[in-house]
């Protein structure tokens, strides 16, 4: 079987992890996965995680670990036979032991946002709930106001982008993401892309990228949706 390539992207919320993951999925042809729209797909559909994971996401925390490792352990036991890429999972130490158990990860990619730079880009962030696209009013606005470029339909705002949650969760994350950082670094995995925009990071992650995807993986263009 042809030589499968797993990775993970971390950074802190606004980072330009979903960002980065499109342009990395379009670019390399690894199926990208969501942890957040997996939760928020949870959290529509109702289901028993997702009323859990509501009540921790509005108040700008993490879900607990359990709660995050049924919902998404067996996810990526179904694709086995596919190369991809995480972006927001594992947010905690246990969450990346929980995920060393399930497979070997060849990359990790962490962003190194400053914090103001954070705060300016998610107050201005637009989301089209559907495909995961997402928007900022002066990065990249849609071309009609409001709306998924694609598919004409309407954005939205996450309700964990409102000032409150946001410094919390920003807070947080610098706190529960060294010693996972750690963990990668003594692994020999950790790449880390500093700056505060992401047009001067990407050339950087495009061209490790190249050097690292066997081209065999590069086959399935399609962004898996998460059942
Ligand atoms: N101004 C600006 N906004 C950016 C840049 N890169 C990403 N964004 C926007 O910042 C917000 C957060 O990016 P996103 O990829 O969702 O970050 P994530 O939370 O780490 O997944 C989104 O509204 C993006 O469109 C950048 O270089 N400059
Ligand atoms: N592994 C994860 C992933 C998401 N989450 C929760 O889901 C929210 C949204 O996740 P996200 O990945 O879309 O967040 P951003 O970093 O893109 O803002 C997070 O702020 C957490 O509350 C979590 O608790 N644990």
């Amino acid at each position: 079987m042809a030589k499968l390539f797993r990775a993970v992207i971390m950074g802190p919320p606004g980072s330009g992890k979903g960002t980065i993951s499109e342009r990395i999925a379009q670019s390399f042809g690894l199926a990208r996965l969501s942890s957040g729209d997996f939760v928020r797909e949870n959290i529509a559909a109702n289901t028993d995680a997702g009323v859990l994971a509501k009540t921790y996401i509005e108040r700008g925390l993490l879900v607990p670990d359990h709660v995050m490792t049924r919902l998404l352990l067996p996810r990526l036991e179904e694709m086995t036979r596919h190369s991809w890429l995480m972006d927001g999972f594992p947010r905690t130490l246990a969450q990346a032991k929980a995920l060393n158990s399930t497979c070997d990860l060849d990359l990790v990619i962490s962003l190194n946002i400053p914090y103001e730079t954070l705060k300016e880009r998610l107050s201005d962030r637009w989301i089209h709930p559907a495909s995961g696209r997402v928007y900022n009013m002066g990065f990249n606005p849609p071309h009609v106001q409001g709306r998924d470029d694609i598919s004409g339909e309407p954005l939205i705002q996450h309700d964990d982008d409102k000032p409150e949650a946001l410094v919390a969760r920003l807070r947080h994350y610098k706190d529960v993401a060294k010693p996972i950082i750690d963990l990668y670094k003594s692994k020999g995995i950790l790449h880390t892309f500093s700056g505060t925009e992401t047009d001067r990071i990407w050339p950087y992650i495009n061209s490790l990228l190249s050097t690292k995807i066997p081209s065999t993986s590069q086959t399935d263009t399609q962004r898996i949706p998460m059942p």
